[in-house]
Order: C-alpha cells, then structure tokens, then sequence
C-alpha cells in the first residue's frame, strides 16, 4: 500500500487533501506516492527512503534549501528583486554582463571540451528543464505585448547604447519567473518563493535512468538480462528514440535527421554535452549488464539490472569527484575540504540528519562555466586530423543530427582533442548573443543568469563571501583580496555600494582560486554541495555499510574508472585517447592506445555464492 506525502512539507496527507489536489489537478507536483521504506533495500529509482525518517527527502520536488535567507524587494506585497541601497533599481542585467564579461575566443590551454560537456551533465543530473522550456515554449511572448500582461514574464531590457544590439533594434530578450511550488499551486502564493524542480537531488544518474519508476519500465528496462532498451543503427547502439510524430528534437532538421531519445527523462536530448554522456552512459549500463550476467548466468533481471545501475552510478560519481572536480577545483584543497580522501579505501561520513537536498545557490553559480563555453564545436576524424566546425548552440534539442553522417565520431574524437574556452572575462559570442540556437531570434545566456539570480532573492555578493571567508567586506577597498585592481574598478563604476554587487557578477570577476581554476566562490558554494552529497545520501558508493555495498574489492575496481577508459569503452570509434581525457594531449599527457588506458575488472563481482538466491531488493 502506498503512502502519500505532501512534496514540499515532506509529511503524510490524508484521502481529503490528496483528494483536493486531484481537484486542483496540482497532484503530480504536490503529492508523492511512496511504498513503505525497507531499510535493507538499494537506491530507489524516485529516489524515496533515501532518509529513513524523512521518507521523500531526496525524491522528485525535495524543496531546495538556502544557504543565506533570501533577500527581495517585497515593498507591494510581491517578491521581487532587490532594490540597489540607494533604494533605485539594481543597472539592467544585461548592461552588467557587456560592461563585466567581452566577448571573444580564447582556448583553454588546459581543458578538453569533454570538460564542458561534463559539467553540463553533471548539473543535469540535479535540475529539470521546465524553466528553460517555459520561455522558448510556453511562454515565448514576454517581449510582445501579450508579455505585460503575464506575471510570469521577466524579459530583460537590452540598453538602446547595447555595444551589439544598437545596430539591430531588438530591446528585449525572453526570460520567465523561475516555476515554484507556489506557482505549481502546492503552497500559498505571499510567501518566499520555493524553487521546484523534478529531478532527485542526489548524483544518481537520474537525468538517465529517470525520476520515476513508471518512466524507467516503459521508456527504459528493457526487463531481459538487467538490460536497457537500446536500438542498432548504422552499426551504432542507441537509446530507444520516439516513434511520434512530435517530439522534444524541436531542430532536428526533418526528414534527414529523425532520431530523438525516447529515454525516461527528455533532458538526454537537451545540451550536446548533456546527450552525448546520457549516450555512453546508457550504453555503459547495457556493457556491464551483460558482462555480469556472463559472470553470474544465475543471476535474474532484477538483480542484472540493479548491479549494472550500481556500478554506473559509482563509476560517474568517481569521474566526476576523483577526476574531474580535483583538475578544476584543486586536489589538496578539496581534499583538506573533506570532498574527496587521498586513500582509494572505503569512507562513511553519512549523517541522517542532513537531508538530501539542493542549495538553492548551486545550479545558479555552476553557471558560471557558461564562460568555459566554447561556440564552436570542433569535428576530428579518427587519426586526429581536424575537419570542420559546428555552432554548438545549434545543437541544443536536435539529437536527430547525431545520428546523420557519421557525426556522433566526429563530435567524440573532437571532444578530447579541442579546447574548451578559457576560464577568463571573455565569454563566446554564440553564449551571449545566441543561446539556444534557432529557438530564439536572439538572447544572452549571461544576462539569464545574471537575472535569474535576481529572481532567487540571493543576498548581495559580499554576504556569501562573507560567508566563506568569515569576514566583512563593508567598502570597495575591502574587496581588494578579492579583485584584480581593474576588475575593482570595473565594479565601483558600475555599482554605487559593494551592498549592491549581485552574487553572479562578483564571480564573474573574483579572483580564481589558488591550486584550482575557478573564483574563490564558487568554489566555496560548490564545496558546501558537493560535501552535502556524500553525507547525506545513505546510498553514497563509498560506504561500507549501505545496503548492497561493494566489497572492498569491487570499490577498488570502481577507482579505476576514468573518463578516458569510458570513451574507449563505449565512445564511437575511440581506439587512441590520452589517459587524462579533460585535459588536452601533450607531452605529459600523450595520446595512447585503448590498450594502455586502466580498466575496471568486473571479476570482482562474481558471485560464487549465488545459486538460487540471487534477489536484489529494490522495487520493480
Ligand atoms: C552549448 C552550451 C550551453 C548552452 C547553449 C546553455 C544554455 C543555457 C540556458 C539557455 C539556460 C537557461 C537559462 C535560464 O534559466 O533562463 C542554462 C542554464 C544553466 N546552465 Fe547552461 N548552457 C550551456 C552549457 C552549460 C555548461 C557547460 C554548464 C556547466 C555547468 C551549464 C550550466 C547551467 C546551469 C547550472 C544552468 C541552470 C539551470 C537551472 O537552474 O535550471 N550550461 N544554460
């Protein structure tokens, strides 16, 4: 018998109030029906039970939580953005990002592209897409006239002196409110408002395995040997695509270019980068599934199934801790920062008093790798040789091209041997004057973001370097650990008081930490996170004792995983790679076979015990 909570109080509802929010028709964002939780049973899919005493914390509509209260501009019983301290409005969005960011291309001399498309995926694994589609579907009237009269509607003005758009006329860019649960009617509107969001907050792969369990057996398990579905085309394996006449692959330029991912989330068809790791991922699982069924010709589906997923997520969560965050965030200083360990054993900081759950800050100043952004996505053929380019923006929503020409080898071979943008002031055309390709006539990410984090209601910047630094910032002066003396001044010139600095402006121009590459905010945000992560989720892959934990062996295996054995295994074509796939190939870091690069042993996972018992606990 299922049990039904109220998703933002995270508590029991009675028959009548879930029957007045099927009046409401507001069930599938307030309610969450849950089995019982079985203490010894693994992750689950919706991502319940995670937090035995708080059942739907770290499920689909975990409200967020703030790491500093939120600030708005209440004064007519609204929430709107702060005021500047002179009690004006804070300079137009879109104003700041001209003055604070130049556009241009400069190649990180470090970083792959496989850095950005990485990121993307990561961010995806926690936040859902329904922001983004409200104003390139739903709502993409905020600059008409129609747009006044939604209250929905937040476009930004573009300056009449705008350095690009004097010259075209255009005064407005889309934008939308950030959905929450009062506006999905689950609570009273005159309150904070609460971001919602589908997506479990907990690195669990969720963006590909999906948030519900509904989705994952019909677009999904293909419920034979701990598969998933998969489709073969021109040799290449692919998720299952859609078989309608409409679908999400709003580019994909018909008839030519018709494969659109049927997965059980539709972000897998979203971002390039965001596609592409949904691709390997999901053939990664099928890989594993049939190697340990090889393994363990008595073990059924459900337990086939359940491993494969185990092992996928653990080998994506070491990725992404042990591999990509220690180039870009610094090895010592996360580390000393509890992030990571510096020995491969097992470790267990899970402590049930911390709920699974998202700061509200995180996905707002993970933007800032907008400016790593590189415009151009570079095509390689097998030996390296360069071929052409692609405007990367164009592809956002148009899975269909993939699957034309050879291209998915192209884009793969290009993703480890072209530089991502410069982490530097200097974002990409493409970025912020294009956005999402043909979806809009013109837009700026950049402002999106600048903007958005006003719609938050996050306190000024110096609070949250406060915040991390314990110190006060009470003038310009004090900021200059922070600044670069011309960025300093940038900022005086276009804020009257440092109270008025928003939070996404400040990173744009801090000052990058030592040992890493980011500003010293962001990492400090993104540490809080990726602390919140291990430690409050009980399914974490390095703990000894959560149900169906890995043995010591298997958890030294799953240390082995690297992006680059990932692309080897199944990348399209990939025969040669350099060990370290994020950073760009060089002396130290020279291009090799497949061959050389480590892999994980499955054997460890044999299981010489399993003859009729061979159960995995977890729903259907
Ligand atoms: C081709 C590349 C990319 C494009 C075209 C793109 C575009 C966008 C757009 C249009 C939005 C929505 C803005 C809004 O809320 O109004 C967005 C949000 C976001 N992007 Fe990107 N982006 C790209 C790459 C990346 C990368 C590499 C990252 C790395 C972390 C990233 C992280 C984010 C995050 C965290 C959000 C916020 C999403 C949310 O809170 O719902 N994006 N991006």
């Amino acid at each position: 018998e299922k049990i039904r909570y109220d998703s933002f109080k995270g508590c029991p509802i009675s028959d009548k109030e879930y029957k007045e929010t099927i009046k409401r028709n507001t069930t599938f964002w307030c309610v969450n029906e849950i089995e019982p939780c079985d203490p010894d049973e693994g992750r689950r899919v919706d991502g319940s039970c995670n937090n035995l005493k708080h059942p739907t914390r770290g499920a689909t509509h975990t409200p967020f939580y703030r790491i500093l209260p939120a600030e708005y501009d209440t004064d007519d019983g609204k929430f709107e953005p702060r005021k500047a301290s002179d009690g004006g409005p804070l300079p137009l969005a879109r104003y700041l990002r001209t003055s604070f960011l130049a556009e241009g291309k400069v190649p990180d001399p470090v970083f792959t592209q496989l850095l950005t498309h990485i990121l993307a995926f990561v961010v995806s694994d926690v936040l859902s897409l329904q922001d983004t589609v409200n104003y390139i579907v739903w709502r993409p009237y905020c600059c008409l006239p129609k747009g006044k009269t939604d209250p929905n509607c937040v476009p930004n003005e573009v300056p009449v002196d705008d350095p690009v758009h004097r010259f075209s006329g255009i005064r407005c860019f889309n934008m939308t409110r950030p959905e929450s649960f009062q506006s999905m009617g689950c609570i009273k509107n005159g309150t904070v408002p609460e971001r919602i969001i589908s997506s479990t907050p907990m690195m669990d792969l969720s963006q590909m395995y999906g948030n519900l369990y509904e989705n994952l057996a019909k677009n999904g398990r293909k419920f034979e040997k701990g598969l998933l579905k998969y489709e073969v085309e021109d040799d290449r394996i692919w998720p299952p695509s859609t078989k309608t006449k409409v679908d999400l692959c709003l580019l994909n330029q018909k008839p030519v270019e018709k494969r659109c991912h049927a997965t059980p989330e539709d972000g897998s068809n979203t971002l390039l980068g965001i596609n592409l790791f949904s691709i390997w991922f999901w053939r990664n699982h099928n890989r594993m599934a049939n190697a340990l069924s090889e393994l363990n010709p008595a073990w059924d589906d459900e337990k086939l199934f359940y491993t494969a997923r185990d092992i996928n997520i653990a080998t994506w969560t070491q990725i992404v801790y042990y591999e990509l965050l220690p180039l870009l965030m610094g090895r010592d200083n996360l580390i000393r920062d509890s992030v990571i360990m510096s020995t491969p054993g097992f470790r267990d900081l899970y402590n049930e008093e911390k709920l699974p759950q998202i700061a509200l800050e995180y996905p707002l100043v993970t933007r800032w790798f907008h400016v790593m952004q590189e415009g151009a996505l570079k095509l390689y053929d097998q030996d390296g040789y360069y071929l052409r380019d692609f405007p990367i923006v164009n592809l956002t929503l148009r899975t269909g091209w993939l699957a034309v020409d050879d291209n998915i080898d192209y884009i793969t071979q290009g993703s480890f041997r072209q530089a991502c943008g410069k982490a530097d002031y200097i974002v990409d055309p493409d970025m912020s004057e294009v956005g999402l390709g043909p979806h809009q006539r013109a837009n700026d990410v950049l402002t999106s973001d600048l903007a958005k984090n006003r719609y938050f209601g996050f306190k000024p910047y110096v609070a949250y370097r406060e915040w991390c630094f314990g110190r006060s910032y009470d003038d310009f002066d004090d900021l200059k650990e922070a600044f670069d003396p011309e960025r300093l001044e940038l900022l005086k010139e276009r804020y009257k008081s440092v109270e008025d600095i928003d939070l996404m402006a400040g990173l744009w121009l801090e000052k990058h930490v030592e040992g890493g590459y980011i500003p010293e905010t962001l990492y400090c945000i993104m540490s809080e996170q990726l602390i919140r992560f291990v430690v409050s989720d009980r399914h974490w892959y390095e703990r000894p004792n959560r149900p169906h934990a890995f043995t010591a062996d298997q958890l030294l295996e799953i240390r082995k995983a690297s992006v680059s054995r990932l692309l080897c295994d199944v990348g399209d074509k990939v025969s040669e790679i350099q060990p370290q796939g994020f950073v760009r190939a060089g002396p130290k870091n020279k291009i090799c076979s497949c061959e050389e690069i480590p892999k994980i042993d499955l054997s460890a996972w044999k299981d010489s015990g399993c003859k009729n018992h061979c159960h995995y606990r977890n729903r259907k």
